[in-house]
């Protein structure tokens, strides 16, 4: 049997159990998380009170665009996921994180790898360490994944892939419908979703990706982060979490620059729009920067499910969104943009708060006074 610090190259996943930790280390204290004002994102919060959602409501379209203009995040309600589903979801997870550290350092991600159980794919461009554990998943491939950690595929295991299978089922289809209110949202009209459809393949080629995230109790949580501020790079992500806020929303002031606490109603998902769904709708729907922070008294769980082009589409404004103006960005593929933003991660200096989300995207649009960018419309986009 290996030991543990063999079993994974990345340096930045110490062998460090958040779980049992009685203080922070300051591999685990980060500078500058309080630059900003908390709020509350709570029904009642005027202003701040994060948009839902109901997909029910005939006129979600209508909210669906105003909240994605705005904040590139809502929370959604009437998606159909029985609540007891998703209870069933979070206590699987808490179970999985819950196994010895040996158990998961089996499935341990290496390097480069998008899948395996570590620190998430973010962590290496920073110098300090979050207080969580993810693990990547494909969910077309859970069961050989999973095996991983579970060699014996006994009892647990069976339960988990379980129900994991029977919620990508359910999130499957929810994102289908998603794209489509989406897609309506953006104003295109009955036979242009269906030339989108046909041309691009939006729904059917999509590639979807399970990230789980646990952030252990904390014993000093106003140094430690749960997930560093980031934007997420594919077209938009669904979001389980327990019944533990920590979700932080960036907003612009005025009035001022502030973290909006995204509040954990029973039952309800968060939607959160990321980078190339900006660029496929020409900067109309915007990405959310957004972080997670921990708690002293109880754990959380997150579970995103990550849904982007197929990896080898490359992603440009819709013609329908663009009409008669111009493409505000240059098209491209995710794993190009991943190229892109591990190079704006680099020129920011790693533990500045530089991006605010921003950069990577600006490194990909195109500047109006540049007429190069005009020829540069692929897969998705022409
Ligand atoms: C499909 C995806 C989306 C990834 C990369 C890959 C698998 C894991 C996702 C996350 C999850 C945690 C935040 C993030 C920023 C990270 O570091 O890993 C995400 C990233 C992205 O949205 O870019
Ligand atoms: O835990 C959360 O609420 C946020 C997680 C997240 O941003 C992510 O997994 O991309
Ligand atoms: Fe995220």
């Amino acid at each position: 049997m290996p030991t543990p610090s063999k079993l994974n190259k990345d340096p930045h996943n110490h062998y460090f159990d958040l779980g049992a930790a009685r203080q922070v280390p300051e591999t685990h204290a980060w500078e500058g998380l309080h630059e900003h004002p908390v709020v509350d994102g709570g029904v009642g919060a005027g202003e701040d009170a994060v948009p839902v959602v109901d997909m029910q409501d005939p006129h979600a379209a209508e909210a669906v665009a105003r909240a994605s203009e705005q904040w590139g995040a809502f929370l959604l309600q009437g998606h159909g996921v029985p609540r007891e589903l998703l209870a069933r979801v979070e206590a699987g997870i808490a179970g999985m994180f819950a196994l010895p550290k040996t158990d998961k350092m089996r499935a341990a991600r290496q390097g480069g790898d998008p899948y395996g159980y570590g620190l998430p794919h973010i962590a290496l461009y920073f110098s300090k360490t979050m207080w969580s554990e993810g693990y990547s998943l494909s969910p077309t491939n859970l069961r050989p994944e999973l095996r991983k950690i579970w060699p014996d595929a006994g009892h647990d295991y069976s339960q988990f892939c379980g129900v994991m299978e029977e919620f990508h089922k359910e999130m499957r289809a929810l994102a289908d419908k998603l794209m489509e209110l989406f897609l309506v949202a953006l104003g295109l009209t009955g036979p242009q979703i269906a030339g989108v459809e046909a041309e691009h393949k939006l729904t059917e080629t999509m590639s979807e990706t399970i990230h789980l995230n646990w952030y252990p109790k904390c014993p000093d949580p106003k140094r430690a982060l749960g997930m560093k501020a980031h934007t997420d790079s594919g077209f938009f992500a669904l979001l389980m979490q327990s019944q533990v806020p920590g979700l932080h929303l960036f907003r612009h002031g005025p009035p001022a620059d502030r973290w909006v606490e995204v509040p954990a109603v029973p039952g309800a998902l968060v939607v959160n729009i990321g980078d190339l769904f900006q660029i496929l709708t020409n900067g109309r729907f915007r990405s959310v920067y957004h972080r997670a922070v921990v708690n002293r008294d109880r754990e959380r769980i997150s579970l995103a499910y990550f849904l982007g082009p197929a990896a080898n589409a490359k992603v440009g404004p819709l013609k329908e969104v663009v009409g008669g103006g111009r493409p505000a960005y240059r098209a491209l593929t995710w794993p190009e943009y991943i190229i892109v933003r591990k190079e704006a991660f680099a020129n920011g200096g790693a533990d500045l708060e530089f991006t605010k989300g921003g950069t990577a995207l600006e490194m990909v649009s195109i500047n109006p006074d540049d007429d190069d960018g005009m020829d540069d419309q692929g897969d998705i986009s022409s």
